[in-house]
C-alpha cells in the first residue's frame, strides 16, 4: 500500500518537482536501509525544530526589547546639568547613587578647599593691581562688571590685617589641592588616555584652544567622543603633573603661592576611575592587619590634612572683615561651591560621609558626554529604557553636541536665570545670561531638532531670588528690562516670556509645544516633581507618534 503510494508520488513529482524527487527515497530502497533514513530524518526534524524555536524566541524577545527614550541634557557651563543627571539617578537607581556617595568625598574636599583658596586669593593686599578679567580660575565667582569693566570697590576697601597669618597657616591646603587632583585623575594602566604632557594635545588643550577635541584624540565612536570629567587645576599642580609624568614644564611652579592667578583644568576619564581611590572598599583593608578599617585610620587619607586645617578655616571664614572684603570685592561664594564653607566642621570630620545633598552640590565640570541609562516600568509592564546625555556646556565643548541631535527623542534645556551678572569662564567678554539666550536661540531653531521634544528649565531660580532679595538690579545688565519691578515673581516672569518668543520665533515646528519649569535642581523634592512631569510629557508627546506607548 505504503509502496504504491510511493510510486505515485514519485511519478508525479518527477515530472513537476525534481527537488522533492531528488530528496524522496530510492525506489528499491530495503527494510534496513528505511529504517535508517527514518532515524536520520526523525534526527533532523529535530534540530530543525529547535531551529525553529530559536528564532520564534528571538523574534518575541525582539518584540519585548524595551523601547528606548533619548534624552539629551544641553545647557552652558554650570547651567546644572550633570545635577540633573543626579537627580535622575537618585530617582531612579537610588542604590547605585548611595553607592557611589562616598566616592564624591574628595570632589567635596577639593571643591573646600578651592573656596578658601579663592578667599585668601581675594584677600591678597597687592590683588587690586591685577584685573579680575584674566583670573580664569574664579570659574564661579560672580563680580559685577562697572562700566570700566571692574568692580568699584577692587580699588579701595577693607584691609584684613591678619591675612598674613591666615595664609601660613592655610598652606598645607596646596599640597592638599594638589594630592586631591592627583589622586582624583590617578591613570590607570588600562586606559588609553593618561594624564599628563604625552598626550599630543595637551599644550592646546591647557592652553584653552577651542579646536581641542578630545573625541578626536580618545577612544570614539561614531563621533562620540569617550567622557572625561575636568577639575579645576592651578599651574602649580599641572606643572608637578608634568613633572610627575616626565614632561616638559608647561608652567614653572611658583612655590605654592595662594595669588596664583592662573587657574587651569586638566581632564580625567569618567569611567569610574577618579571614583576607585576612594570608594569605600579600596582603601578598607588594613595592609598590616587585614581588618577592615575605616579611611580615617589610614593615615594617608586626604582627611587628616583637611581636618587639621579645620579651625584656621573656620576662623578665617567666620571673621567679619574677610566677609566684608568679600562683600566688596563682590564675590559671591554661594554659586559656587561655596556652600560648603558653611559646613566646615561636619565635612572635614574624620568620618565624614557626604549627604545626598552634598553630592548634588558637588562640582565636577564634564568634558565629553557622559551617559547614563535607566529603566521606567510604565502601564504596560514592558517599561522603557531611558538613556540621558549629559554633555560639557562650555563652548569649547559644545562641538560634541552634534553627534547625538540624530537620534534624540527630547532635550532638557538649562537656562541658569540667577547668572544675569555673571560673564562666562571661557570668555569674560560674554555674558552668561547673552550667552544663554543665544544657544536657546541655535537649539529651538535646528532643523534636525525640528521634531524633538523641548523641557526648558529656568534654572538655579533659588539663587535668583537670593540675589534679587541682595539688591542686585537686573536692569543694571539688561536695559531691556527697564523700569519693570525688581522682585522674582517680575523678573522670572520677564525671563520665561523672552525663552518662549525666541522659541516661538525661531522653532522650524510651529506645532511643537513648549513646556518650561522654573527650577532649582539642587533641590531634590521639588526636581522630583518636576522630573516626573517631564517624563510624562516626553513619553505621551513626543513618544505617542513612535508608538512606543
Ligand atoms: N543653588 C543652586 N546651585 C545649583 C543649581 N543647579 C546647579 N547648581 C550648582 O551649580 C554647579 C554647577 O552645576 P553642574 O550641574 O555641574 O553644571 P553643568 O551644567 O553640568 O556644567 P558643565 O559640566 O561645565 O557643563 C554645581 O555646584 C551645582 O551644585 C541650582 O538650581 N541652585
Ligand atoms: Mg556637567
Amino acid at each position: 500500500m505504503r509502496k504504491t503510494k510511493l510510486n505515485h508520488i514519485r511519478q508525479g513529482r518527477r515530472l513537476s518537482d525534481p527537488l522533492a524527487a531528488a530528496i524522496l527515497p530510492p525506489e528499491d530502497e530495503s527494510p534496513v536501509e528505511r529504517e535508517m533514513r527514518e532515524k536520520a530524518e526523525s534526527e533532523a526534524k529535530k534540530i530543525s525544530d529547535h531551529i525553529d524555536d530559536m528564532l520564534r524566541q528571538e523574534r518575541n524577545d525582539r518584540k519585548k526589547s524595551k523601547p528606548e527614550v533619548n534624552v539629551l541634557l544641553l545647557g552652558q557651563s554650570e547651567s546644572g546639568k550633570s545635577t540633573t543627571l543626579k537627580q535622575f539617578q537618585l530617582l531612579h537607581t537610588p542604590a547605585a547613587f548611595h553607592a557611589e556617595r562616598i566616592a564624591w568625598r574628595a570632589v567635596i574636599y577639593l571643591n573646600l578647599v578651592r573656596s578658601i583658596r579663592r578667599i585668601l586669593e581675594a584677600l591678597a593686599p597687592d590683588v587690586d593691581t591685577i584685573d579680575d578679567h584674566d583670573d580664569e580660575s574664579m570659574e564661579t565667582a560672580s563680580i559685577i562688571i562697572s562700566s570700566n569693566g571692574r568692580p568699584p570697590s577692587a580699588i579701595l576697601g577693607t584691609r584684613v590685617p591678619k591675612y598674613e597669618h591666615y595664609r601660613q597657616r592655610l598652606e598645607p591646603l596646596i599640597d592638599l589641592e594638589e594630592r586631591l587632583i592627583r589622586l582624583l585623575s590617578s591613570s590607570d594602566e588600562d586606559e588609553p588616555t593618561q594624564l599628563g604632557p604625552t598626550h599630543p594635545d595637551w599644550q592646546s588643550f591647557v592652553s584653552g584652544n577651542e579646536n581641542y577635541f578630545p573625541g578626536q584624540t580618545l577612544a570614539n565612536t561614531n563621533g562620540r567622543p569617550s567622557p572625561t570629567i575636568s577639575i579645576p587645576l592651578k599651574s602649580q599642580t599641572l606643572s608637578s603633573a608634568a613633572n610627575r609624568n616626565g614632561g616638559s614644564h608647561l608652567l614653572s611652579p611658583n612655590g605654592g603661592n595662594f595669588r596664583n592667578r592662573e587657574g587651569r583644568e586638566v581632564s580625567v576619564h569618567t569611567s569610574n576611575n577618579w571614583k576607585k581611590y576612594f570608594q569605600l572598599g579600596n582603601k578598607s583593608k588594613s595592609p598590616t592587619s587585614g581588618e577592615i578599617a575605616g579611611w580615617w585610620e589610614d593615615p594617608d587619607d586626604p582627611v587628616h590634612a583637611l581636618n587639621a586645617s579645620a579651625p584656621a578655616m573656620l576662623e578665617l571664614w567666620r571673621d567679619p572683615q574677610v566677609r566684608q572684603r568679600l562683600r566688596e570685592k563682590r564675590l559671591r561664594l554661594e554659586e559656587s561651591s561655596g556652600f560648603y564653607l558653611d559646613e566646615i566642621p561636619r565635612i572635614t570630620a574624620k568620618m565624614y560621609i557626604p549627604t545626598d545633598a552634598d553630592v548634588l552640590k558637588a562640582r565636577l565640570k564634564t568634558m565629553g558626554v557622559v551617559e547614563h541609562t535607566f529603566s521606567i516600568p510604565s502601564g504596560s509592564n514592558r517599561g522603557v529604557e531611558w538613556r540621558i546625555y549629559d554633555v560639557g556646556g562650555a563652548r569649547n565643548q559644545r562641538q560634541a553636541w552634534a553627534p547625538y541631535f540624530e537620534d534624540v527623542n527630547a532635550i532638557i534645556f538649562l537656562a541658569p536665570i540667577s547668572a544675569f551678572d555673571q560673564v562666562l569662564t571661557e570668555d569674560p567678554r560674554v555674558n552668561r545670561l547673552e550667552d544663554s539666550l543665544l544657544l536657546w536661540k541655535l537649539v529651538v531653531s535646528n532643523k534636525l531638532l525640528a521634531h524633538v521634544n523641548i523641557v526648558l528649565f529656568l534654572n538655579k531660580c533659588d539663587l535668583l531670588q537670593a540675589k534679587l532679595d541682595a539688591g542686585v538690579r537686573l536692569n543694571q545688565h539688561m536695559i531691556s528690562y527697564g523700569d519693570r519691578p525688581n522682585d522674582y515673581d517680575s523678573v522670572s516672569k520677564y525671563f520665561r516670556t523672552k525663552f518662549s518668543a525666541l522659541h516661538h520665533t525661531y522653532t522650524p515646528n510651529k506645532e511643537r509645544e513648549l513646556y518650561v519649569h522654573l527650577t532649582a535642581v539642587t533641590d531634590t523634592r521639588k526636581t522630583a516633581v518636576i522630573i516626573s512631569s517631564v517624563r510624562d510629557i516626553i513619553i505621551k508627546g513626543n513618544l505617542r507618534n513612535m508608538r512606543l506607548v
